[in-house]
């Protein structure tokens, strides 16, 4: 079983909801990234999405897109963040990494070579945005032989027929866009959330996880009685945002703000 299906499992045992934080490797410094991913943990997250820096972040919001240069003045690259991984899983070896970015660096990496790198470093999926399924063909078949989820994402405006297909071309856990617009919204409309949830479930057996303008723990609890996963990525990166060159209040803030959500989620 992959450590993503594991550890969903495992969740549902204990009739939990996965807390899933966003953090772009290398912000704001490559230093903090693998201790900051073990803090995450010790606060209650059950999965990391790791950002790959691009320079064109077209499907994040400003708050991200700062996340993105930051992480970029120092260079970080996807053999740095392959590292970073490895790095992690020389203390944990249960708690997935998903990667998560745009198809560029893996495109200069080459596929074949990245599916390979990743595998040995210990990354479980690879959720990547710009990346649909329809074009995933020769891209796909070298991430599962090298045991990598292809998480795909559905939206507001996926036709029902099309939810079918990008379901069944991913892996891991399908990831629904709870609004059209980018990263970091401050609206998030629960009840519509609920109903497209239920929807996409007569569709697929993949446990769903929802991201997009989930901010704090009264948001974290709503959408954790509807879905199987809550993706927070704005309101993290805006605790390294307040005060980018002090680590120690970034590792304090982020690690209160997910056990708020943790707390809350399970309550
Ligand atoms: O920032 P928000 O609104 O909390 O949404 C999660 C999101 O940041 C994270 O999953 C993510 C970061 N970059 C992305 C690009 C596309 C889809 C999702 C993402």
């Amino acid at each position: 079983m992959s450590r993503i299906a594991a550890c969903f499992a495992d969740l549902k045992a204990q009739g939990k909801t996965a807390l899933i934080p966003y953090v772009t490797a290398g912000d704001p410094h490559p230093s903090i990234t693998v201790p900051l991913m073990h803090r995450m943990v010790e606060a209650g997250a059950n999965i990391i999405e790791l950002g790959v820096p691009f320079s064109d972040p077209m499907a994040d919001g400003p708050t991200i897109q700062q996340a993105h240069e930051r992480a970029l003045v120092h260079g970080t690259s996807l053999q740095d963040i392959l590292a970073m991984v490895k790095e992690f899983r020389q203390t944990n070896q249960t708690t997935p990494v998903v990667l998560m970015g745009y198809l560029n660096p893996i495109e200069i990496m080459g596929y074949e070579e990245f599916a390979k790198a990743a595998e040995e470093a210990g990354v479980d999926g690879a959720l990547t945005v710009d990346l649909p399924p329809e074009e995933g063909m020769g891209v796909l078949p070298m991430f599962k032989e090298h045991g990598i989820d292809p998480i795909f994402l559905l939206s507001p405006t996926t036709p029902a027929m099309r939810m079918k297909s990008v379901a069944e071309a991913g892996g891991g856990f399908v990831y629904y866009v709870s609004l059209k617009g980018v990263t970091g919204a401050s609206t998030l409309d629960v009840g519509a959330v609920a109903g497209r949830i239920a929807q996409i479930r007569e569709h697929t057996d993949l446990p769903l996880g929802v991201g997009f303008g989930i901010k704090d723990a009264e948001s974290a609890a709503a959408v954790a009685k509807v879905a199987d996963a809550v993706v927070v990525g704005s309101a993290v990166i805006k605790q390294i945002e307040a005060t980018p060159d002090d680590h120690a209040a970034i590792m304090h803030n982020i690690s209160h703000l997910l056990a708020s959500m943790r707390t809350a989620m399970d309550a």
